[in-house]
């Protein structure tokens, strides 16, 4: 259960040009929740070692963090890992082999929650993308406004090269970025873009060397809304991703994914992954 906590405290956040700002913290063991007083931007980081890789209780506090972000009327939300290489290693894929179903209904269900927050809000968004993304990263970093990432880090739906679909709602917020039929080609092959191709397609907005270049130049993108109306702007951001946002179908998605995912040869699939994962 996430318990915000609001305390005063000096921002490490930045580095020395932030060190002075108040923030706001409102954190917990696997997301830190950082706003700082000064220009109001709410950092969101996630601390689930080794990989972020998504698990119920890492999405589950993520859609808390999202709330309360909402909520304290941040000026907007910087989506970032506590981790030096990965941003997010994607699902968590111990919740998908052999599960106990009533989690994986949970599961699926707070992913799909996540998403609709993430993707539909009306703040700004950033991803300060510091480490890889494939599959389930790359959907998180994705369904921010803007991205800026390290160099010779990977990012990508990778789903096909695991044998899985990544779901419709995937490829929509993929197609809210790049061309038709760059996204079906990335799609097919379950391709991993270098950060530098990433860039060249426009799948990244910006490369920076560091995670504190990434959360400053994310801060300036997210400074460029200050003399915008802020419920023009979220009506006009949310009014560009509604045919997104309205095709997914929660239940008709969550009883695919539960049926899919409890076909023998997907578990079967599933397991050779996670065993080669751990063979590494
Ligand atoms: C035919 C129809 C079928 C339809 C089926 C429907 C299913 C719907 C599917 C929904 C869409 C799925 C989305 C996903 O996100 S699936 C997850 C995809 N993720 C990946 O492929 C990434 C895998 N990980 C990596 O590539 C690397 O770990 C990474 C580059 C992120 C980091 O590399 P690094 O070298 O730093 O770390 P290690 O590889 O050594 O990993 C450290 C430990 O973490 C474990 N690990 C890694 N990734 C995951 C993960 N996604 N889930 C769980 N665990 C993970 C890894 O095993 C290591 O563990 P040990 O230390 O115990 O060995």
């Amino acid at each position: 259960m996430f318990l915000p906590r609001i305390v005063k405290r000096m921002s490490p956040l930045l580095g020395s040009r932030m060190s002075l700002n108040a923030c706001r913290f409102a954190s917990t063991d696997l997301v830190r929740t950082e706003v700082d007083d000064k220009t109001g931007i709410a950092v969101v980081t996630m601390n689930r070692k080794p990989v972020n890789s998504l698990n119920l209780e890492l999405l589950r506090e993520l859609s808390s963090a999202l709330d309360a972000v909402e909520k304290n009327k941040s000026r907007g939300m910087i989506l970032a890992s506590s981790l030096d290489t990965v941003f997010s290693a994607g699902l968590d894929i111990t919740e998908m082999y052999k599960p106990d179903q009533a989690r994986l209904k949970d599961f699926w269900t707070t992913l799909q929650e996540v998403w609709l927050k993430l993707f539909g809000s009306g703040f700004p968004t950033a991803a300060a993308i510091n480490g890889h993304a494939p599959a389930g990263g790359c959907l998180l970093a994705m369904s921010c406004e803007y991205r800026v990432m390290r160099p010779n880090l990977t990012i990508g739906l990778n789903e096909t090269q695991l044998g899985i679909v990544a779901p419709s709602w995937f490829m929509s917020t993929m197609e809210n970025i790049l061309p038709r039929r760059e996204v079906e080609l990335a799609l097919t092959l379950g391709k991993m873009f270098s950060t530098e191709k990433a860039h060249e397609i426009g799948l990244v907005d910006e490369i920076v060397d560091t995670k504190e270049e990434a959360l400053a130049k994310c801060t300036e993108f997210i400074q460029l809304f200050a003399r915008v109306p802020r419920e023009a702007r979220a009506l006009t951001k949310q009014s560009f991703r509604r045919e997104a946002l309205q095709k997914l179908d929660r239940d008709q998605d969550l009883q695919m994914f539960i049926y899919l995912v409890n076909q023998p040869q997907v578990q079967k699939g599933l397991g050779l992954y996670f065993e080669s994962l751990k063979k590494k």
